[in-house]
């Protein structure tokens, strides 16, 4: 029997906990971990001690993490913020020690983190890639109701606009680039992935005139690593790349960074939207989306990324056994 998919509380004054009881209803043996308190009344759920203890039909199986009190929607407590990173660990080492399939985060605030317990990391993904043992990481988000599919991976990820051109070193995107290959290959059942390039700057720097880096760090790398066999197109126009004749020519775009990467996504299949961290000696997904504070516990959030982010862990967590 398969292990069952860990899905995470998240951040609990966010849209998280209204969320997981949607998991019994995903088709995916779900186990949440998180205070049973944060959970909306009237859902169904039992205790169970170990990942793959049994439940009753129609619970929700809760691994307990007792947080300092119950949560406010919509206002994050500074005292919960060192909860929900320890939450973040203890999926992690259940991951890591084969209890479970896979770990679903739901989303967290990078700012309540912060403020509340100095939270060092920009997100889960550098955060798990240092539990994982400082391993190079990627973070693709994926759509999943979307044809031609969208997947894209942002070689920068969590920093400011104008630190980008800097942070984009061809170390940086030669990883970015490695990673996606080998998780489409993985992950995604692709045996000759096709990767697009998006250039840094407008019409790809148009022979430098708009940018230097697309013509002396980014073609260099791409001519590099299509010499070692790897199927690279680019650097492209990132303004014409993500429409759909032009999507049906690759398989992942790898981009500049974040928000060139996390539109196209987002506009395209907000709620089918999966975020996939690659490079980790554990399977991790999550939906696209952020806490939501300004909708949290009003019963107005979709559970539709949730679920793509469920079911995307469960099969990948199949494909990979
Ligand atoms: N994986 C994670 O932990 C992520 C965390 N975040 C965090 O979330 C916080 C808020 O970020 P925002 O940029 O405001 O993005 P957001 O995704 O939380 O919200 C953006 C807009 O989309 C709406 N929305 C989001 N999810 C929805 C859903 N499931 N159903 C219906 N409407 C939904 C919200 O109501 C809001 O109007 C930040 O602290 C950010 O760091 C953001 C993205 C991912
Ligand atoms: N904008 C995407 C995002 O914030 C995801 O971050 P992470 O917490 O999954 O690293």
């Amino acid at each position: 029997m398969m292990a069952r998919v860990l899905l995470t509380c998240g951040e609990p004054a966010g849209i998280g906990p209204e969320l997981a009881p949607f998991a019994l209803a995903s088709g995916v043996d779900t186990v949440w971990l998180g205070d049973p308190r944060h959970l909306p009344p009237g859902t169904a759920w039992t205790e169970v001690q170990s990942p793959s203890d049994p439940v009753q039909p129609g619970h929700l199986p809760v691994l307990r993490h007792d947080f300092a009190g119950p949560a406010t929607p919509g206002t994050p407590d500074p005292a919960h913020a060192a909860d929900v990173i320890a939450v973040i660990a203890r999926a992690v080492e259940l991951a890591m020690t084969g209890q479970v399939a896979a770990i679903t985060t739901a989303p967290i605030s990078k700012q309540a983190l912060k403020q509340g317990a100095g939270f060092a990391f920009p997100g889960h993904t550098e955060y798990l890639a240092h539990l994982a043992g400082d391993v190079p990481v990627a973070m693709m988000l994926a759509s999943t109701t979307v044809t031609p599919s969208c997947r894209v991976v942002p070689a920068t990820i969590h920093i400011p606009l104008q630190d980008v051109p800097a942070a984009l070193t061809p170390q940086a995107l030669e990883q970015a680039i490695r990673l996606t290959h080998a998780g489409l290959i993985r992950d995604f059942g692709i045996a000759a992935p096709r990767i697009a390039v998006a250039g840094l700057n407008p019409h790809a720097g148009e022979g430098g005139t708009m940018g230097r880096q697309d013509r002396d760090i980014i073609a260099p790398l791409i001519a590099r690593l299509r010499a070692e066999g790897l199927n690279l197109a680019g650097p492209l126009p990132a303004d014409t790349m993500f429409h759909a004749p032009a999507r049906a020519t690759w398989d992942a775009a790898v981009c500049a960074y974040h928000d060139q990467a996390l539109i196209p996504v987002k506009t395209l299949d907000f709620s089918g939207g999966v975020n996939v961290t690659l490079g980790l000696p554990f399977i991790r997904t999550s939906p696209d989306h952020g806490t939501a504070f300004d909708i949290a516990g009003r019963g107005l959030a979709d559970p539709s990324s949730t679920l793509a982010a469920l079911k995307l862990a469960r099969d990948m967590s199949k494909a990979r056994a």
